[in-house]
């Protein structure tokens, strides 16, 4: 199984709900980078994980605390099954970097256990586990580019023909999800209760016209990552100087996005941040598919 990164385009963020959680419009897209993750049969039950050399193998757990763990329990409850397998995820998703990499291989991780314990779980019962696991986590089984509703969960497909290309600059430190949104809570104490929409958003992804993309991209959610990582608005402000459309921070960061014309573009924006600072930058495109079978020749 394969699954994607995602950013989000648009993440328009309202005042908390009772349950603590944000209520979201967001635009999600799936980008080209990847975990994969296979399930074998066993009579144990095991994770091993295989990190790509940018990422720190330590930060990602490998006990109960593991989202892929999660998944497991949760599949095998729903079915009244044995949790049993041998979990293999191959990780290429730098980790609390707001690209939803615990939730593209918890994605993974339903898909794959479904196959391997003949589950046959309906779509929807996927979604539902899904929405269980994690906000982002129903967008990473359907991939493409999304509309977000409800605390994230709730997911649509929206028109997006085209290509989009994507510089991504993750950072050496993760950033927590919970505590952005506690900082946005306190920046924001007056923040409405309906999130802000995403039409323009998803008119410019309609039009496929790169300097409205440029012009739309929208996230809530920046502020409080910019005020917890002020080096984040440097690197923004370096990007676009060296040309990229536009820079922004992906869901609640720290990866920083950078909208570019061409292959070509972003490789050149690429270059141009290249720095000891920044050692990993990656170019990538979207919209690609959400979690998916990969057969292995
Ligand atoms: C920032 C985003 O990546 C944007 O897509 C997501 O909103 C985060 O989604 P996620 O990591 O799947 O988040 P969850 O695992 O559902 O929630 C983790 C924590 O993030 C906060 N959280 C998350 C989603 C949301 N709509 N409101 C929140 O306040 C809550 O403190 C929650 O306890
Ligand atoms: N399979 C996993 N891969 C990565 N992190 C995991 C995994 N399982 C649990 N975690 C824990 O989850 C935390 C958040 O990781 P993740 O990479 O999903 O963050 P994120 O990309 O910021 O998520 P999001 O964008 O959905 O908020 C990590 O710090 C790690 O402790």
């Amino acid at each position: 199984m394969r699954a994607p990164a995602k950013i989000n385009l648009h993440l328009g963020v309202g005042a908390p709900r009772p349950d603590g959680f944000h209520p979201l419009t967001t635009v999600y897209q799936a980008v080209g980078l990847y975990d994969d993750l296979t399930a074998a049969d066993s009579d144990t039950w095991r994770i091993e994980l295989d990190a790509a050399d940018y990422i720190e193998p330590t930060d990602v757990p490998l006990d109960g605390d593991n989202i892929v763990d999660r998944a497991a329990d949760l599949l095998a409850a729903h079915h009244g099954l044995a949790r049993l397998g041998d979990v293999q995820i191959t990780k290429a998703i730098p980790v609390a970097g707001g690209l939803a990499g615990g939730s593209a291989d918890a994605a993974a991780a339903l898909v794959a256990l479904d196959r391997l314990w003949a589950a046959q779980t309906t779509d929807e019962d996927l979604l539902g586990l899904a929405a269980q696991l994690g906000s982002d986590v129903p967008f990473a089984l359907l991939g493409g580019t999304a509309l977000g509703t409800g605390r994230g969960e709730l997911v649509e497909p929206v028109a997006d023909p085209g290509t989009w290309w994507w510089v991504v600059v993750p950072s050496a430190t993760g950033l927590s999800t919970p505590e952005v949104y506690r900082h946005f809570d306190r920046l924001f104490p007056d923040a409405p209760a309906d999130p802000p929409p995403a039409d323009v958003l998803l008119a410019a992804l309609a039009a496929h016209d790169p300097l409205l993309l440029a012009a739309a991209l929208h996230n809530d959610l920046q502020a409080a990552a910019f005020d917890l990582r002020p080096d984040l608005e440097t690197l923004i402000e370096r990007g676009e100087s060296e040309g990229a459309l536009r820079g922004m921070v992906t869901g609640s960061g720290p990866t920083c996005v950078f909208l570019c014309e061409s292959p070509d573009h972003a490789r050149s924006v690429a270059g141009a941040l290249d720095d000891p600072d920044h050692p990993v930058i990656l170019v990538t495109n979207g919209p690609v598919a959400g979690a998916h079978v990969v057969e292995y020749v």
